[in-house]
Parts: structure tokens; sequence; C-alpha cells
């Protein structure tokens, strides 16, 4: 095993730094480059990305399709690898990793929330997250995570008995419940309607709060940059921006 979240089986609320500058690395990316041999022509899915995630953070990552979003999160989610570059995990070299070595930060150190919610169609929503939880080491309890979700009275339901946004606080119960270094969400609101969308980043929110999670969401919807700690911008496979926002606006605040 591979130290990766240490963290107390309980939830905790934990005083953090407001800024992100003054909180603790997680992870560290140098000069991330992904090229893609595509025949003669040679696609630049990322060029020299570098950046910092710091603990506790809630991250967005802006930018139009084929900016590279997902080849980014990808690698900083252990499913791919860089053509070139570093990436750092709690100072552990991620690109230098073994596949095993991978499988385990996978399990472990990373939840995942996609726009599409993987749930298998034949197991409860409290069997969707138990399972994931079976796989790895340091797991919260699965019925608090539930609660804190919203889905006490659904824990029992399949996932063609819940809506979108039920089936999306399932999948968002499921990464949480790993208890891992952080979530990963990969247009986690993109198949849901507004209102719903809305009330899925507030508690992505509170789960970043509650946990004190870093929360890396990626999309194209410029408007939700608003609620991040920091906005990471991205055209054409480069990083043409990193801002800080003083003041994150509240996700109930926010329109598209
Ligand atoms: N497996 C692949 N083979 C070849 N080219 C790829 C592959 N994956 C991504 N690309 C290319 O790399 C570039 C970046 O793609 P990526 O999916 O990372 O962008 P994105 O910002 O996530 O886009 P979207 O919002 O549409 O998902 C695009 O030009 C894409 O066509």
């Amino acid at each position: 095993m591979f130290g990766f979240n240490q963290a107390p089986k309980q939830a905790a609320t934990k005083e953090i730094p407001a800024q992100p500058g003054q909180r603790p690395v997680l992870i560290r990316s140098e000069n991330l480059n992904k090229t893609y041999q595509m025949g003669e022509v040679e696609v630049r899915a990322l060029k020299n990305a570098t950046f910092d995630l710091y603990e506790g953070e809630f991250v967005v990552i802006l930018g139009p399709s084929g900016s590279g979003k997902s080849t980014l999160l990808n690698i900083l989610g252990g499913m791919d690898t860089p053509t070139s570059g570093q990436v750092y995990v709690q100072e552990k070299e991620l690109t230098s990793f073994s596949d095993r070595q991978l499988t385990q930060y996978r399990r472990n150190g990373v939840g995942f929330v996609f726009q599409f919610y993987n749930l298998m169609a034949n197991l409860t929503a409290r069997e969707n997250v138990e399972l994931a939880t079976e796989i790895c080491t340091t797991s919260l309890n699965l019925d608090e995570v539930m609660g804190k979700v919203g889905l006490s009275e659904r824990a029992d339901h399949f996932p063609s008995q819940l809506s979108g946004g039920e089936q999306q606080r399932v999948a968002i119960a499921r990464a949480v419940a790993k208890n891992p270094l952080l979530l990963l969400c990969d247009e986690p609101t993109g198949a849901l309607d507004f209102e719903t969308g809305i009330r899925i980043l507030e508690l992505l929110k509170e789960v970043n709060l509650t946990y004190n999670k870093t929360v890396v969401i990626i999309t194209h919807n410029t408007p939700v940059g608003a609620m991040g700690d920091r906005v990471i911008r991205m055209r054409s496979g480069e990083i043409t921006d990193i801002t800080v926002n003083e003041n994150p606006v509240p996700p109930e605040r926010i329109e598209w």
C-alpha cells in the first residue's frame, strides 16, 4: 500500500487557510506534454502544462471543447501518462509509478465523478457506494456519506428508479466514500438541467468543505468558474491563465 490517504475514518471539519497559496501542495505538475500521433498528423493535446493543486481547494478548469481538459484530468487521475513532464502527488512522482502503483493510486487516491454517472444498474444506490469502498483501504462510514449526499431515503433504490440528479449524488457518494486525496469531476453537471446542476455543484462544494477534499471540476461552462477558489483556463492544450478568486461565488448565485 502507498500512504495516499491517512485521514481518519470520520469526517472532520478542519480549519484551512483561505488562500490556496497558503495551503500545502497536494499535486505538482511540471511541463506536461501530451502528443497524439494520428498518421502523419501530430495532435498536441497538452503543451507544457505547469501548475500546482493545493490541499482542500476547489479548482475549476475551464476551456472550450478540445482544449485538453480531459487529457489533463486523465493524467492527474493516473488513467493516462504524459508524453513528457512530471506529476508529483504528495511529493511522490506519479509519472514514474509502476502499473501496480497506478492501480493503488486510482483505487485509494482519487474519486472520479463523470458526466454520465457510470453506476452498476443491478446494484442499489447503497451497494454501488459499498462496492467502491470494499476495494479501498481507508473508506468513510457509508451511511454517513449517504446522508451527506441526501440519499438516506433512496439508498435501496436501483439507478433506474432514481433521477439524473440523484444518480449523480450516488456517483459523488461513491467517489467521496473512498476518502480519496482528491475528487476529479469531468463535466459533472453536463447531463443535468440547470437547477439540478446547481444542486450538484452545491454538494461538491459541501464535500470540499466538510471533508477538506481537493475538488477539481473540468467544464466548458464559463460561469462555473466563479465558484472556484482558483480557475485554470486552457486553450489549444495550453494553460493560458490561473486566477485566484478572492471571494468565490456560492453555486446558488451562478447562472448559465
Ligand atoms: N486518444 C486520442 N487520440 C488522438 N487525439 C486525441 C485523443 N484524445 C484526445 N485527442 C485530441 O486531443 C485534444 C484535446 O482533447 P481533450 O479531450 O483533452 O479536450 P477537452 O478540452 O477535454 O474537450 P471536450 O470538452 O470536448 O471533452 C483534441 O484535439 C482531441 O481531438
